[in-house]
């Protein structure tokens, strides 16, 4: 489903730098200790990504400020929590908009009403959302006279993040919000979130361990497993490493940050270019310009020493081999590549390597069987 463009735009973006959030805290339940210190991008989606369990709902509430932890938190220069000078804000006093994984939505309001509720928290001078833009944001013009009973999960889930918005919030925190959605009405939702994240200067740390929404949707990454942080970094760059869990999974792969060339309407092919190459994927026409993220697996990647023009594989880039490691079966191996400053990844066989004599420096053809459009 395309979401189509808002009438009105809510926040503009601005390009000057933003100060990171500060994440420091300590948990200690019974048989479960987390402990983070974070300095998160204070523009952009980042993502808290790890198994079930490994403590990102746990980061997420102690930084909304619902449990309080031994910590530290700085938020765009504020200081929302410091144990050491005995500073806690509490949660309501927060510039914080909060949907979790059920949209707790008032069942005897209008959408019209709840949607109002959240404006209301906050004084007219500190609005910086508009309500008809919230609005036009997430698609629910229609559905304003509705009672929530009659609302799908994912339309609940849009009216949830539009009531976040109307508090003008100056962080979104979003846990799980798609989790209790099937495939479908996912990818109902997602285009939505993707806007928000496209057209609002509102940094957002999503919990998610679905890594299909953190490849399209997150800018940073933070790796949480068994209570630590395992890595915090930009997106590309972290799915691109050899030394996370992440690089183990039977989806390990790379995203790259492309924007569109051109448009053969005869071949129904996008070419996008991103530093280091370009590939061309079935779609249909995208203005030049236009930024589109691209998911490239590491199965999907083989490997020649020269060009392999005869074979119906479209696309293929220049690379240099970085690192290996382990795949996920004895009989594979990882490669890192360098395609000219894009980090890939390819999992081939450790006969393959051997016949190929691939080690750290040698130069190769990337050939990349299947490319994911992701936006
Ligand atoms: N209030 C609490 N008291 C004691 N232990 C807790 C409490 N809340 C969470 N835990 C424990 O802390 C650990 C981390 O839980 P948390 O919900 O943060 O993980 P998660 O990564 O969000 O998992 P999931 O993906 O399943 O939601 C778990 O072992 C959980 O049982």
């Amino acid at each position: 489903m395309n979401a189509g463009r808002p009438e009105a735009q809510a926040v503009a973006r601005a390009a000057e730098p933003r100060a990171p959030i500060e994440a420091c805290f300590e948990v200690d339940y019974a048989g479960f200790r987390l402990q983070a210190d974070l300095a998160l991008p204070g523009r952009g989606v980042t993502a808290l990504f790890g198994p079930s369990g490994s403590g990102k709902t746990t980061l997420l509430r102690a930084i909304a400020g619902l449990e309080h932890h031994r910590g530290r938190l700085v938020v765009g220069g504020d200081c929302w929590q410091d144990d050491a000078r005995g500073i806690f804000v509490p949660t309501h006093k927060r510039s914080i908009g909060v949907v979790f994984q059920e949209a707790s939505l008032f069942e005897h309001l209008t959408v019209r009403a709840n949607l109002d509720f959240g404006r209301r928290r906050i004084a007219a001078a500190e609005r910086r959302v508009d309500f008809d833009a919230a609005v036009a944001l997430m698609g629910i013009g229609h559905l304003l006279e509705r009672k929530p009973a009659r609302l799908s999960g994912g339309e609940r889930q849009r009216v949830a993040v539009a009531r976040a918005l109307l508090t003008s919030p100056r962080l979104l925190l979003m846990d799980e919000p798609l989790a209790a959605l099937d495939q479908a009405r996912k990818r109902e939702i997602l285009p939505y979130l993707e806007r928000l994240h496209a057209e609002l200067d509102l940094p957002m740390l999503y919990v998610s361990h679905a890594p299909d929404e953190v490849a399209r949707l997150a800018d940073h990454l933070v790796l949480l497993d068994a209570g630590r942080v395992v890595a915090s970094g930009p997106l590309a760059e972290t799915m691109a490493r050899l030394d996370l869990p992440t690089a183990q999974a039977e989806d390990a792969g790379v995203v790259i940050d492309g924007r569109v060339l051109a448009h053969d309407p005869h071949y129904g092919l996008v070419t996008i270019a991103f530093p280091g190459g370009s590939v061309q994927v079935a779609h249909g026409a995208e203005p030049a310009g236009r930024r589109l993220r691209l998911q490239v697996r590491a199965r999907d990647v083989s490997l020649a020493l020269t060009p392999q023009t005869d074979g119906s594989i479209l696309n293929r880039v220049a690379a240099v081999v970085v690192a290996e490691a382990p795949a996920d079966t004895p009989a594979h191996v990882l490669l890192r590549l360098d395609a000219g400053g894009t980090p890939l990844l390819a999992r081939i066989t450790r006969l393959s390597r051997d016949q190929l004599q691939l080690a750290p420096g040698r130069e190769v053809w990337a050939q990349i069987k299947a490319v994911a459009l992701l936006a």
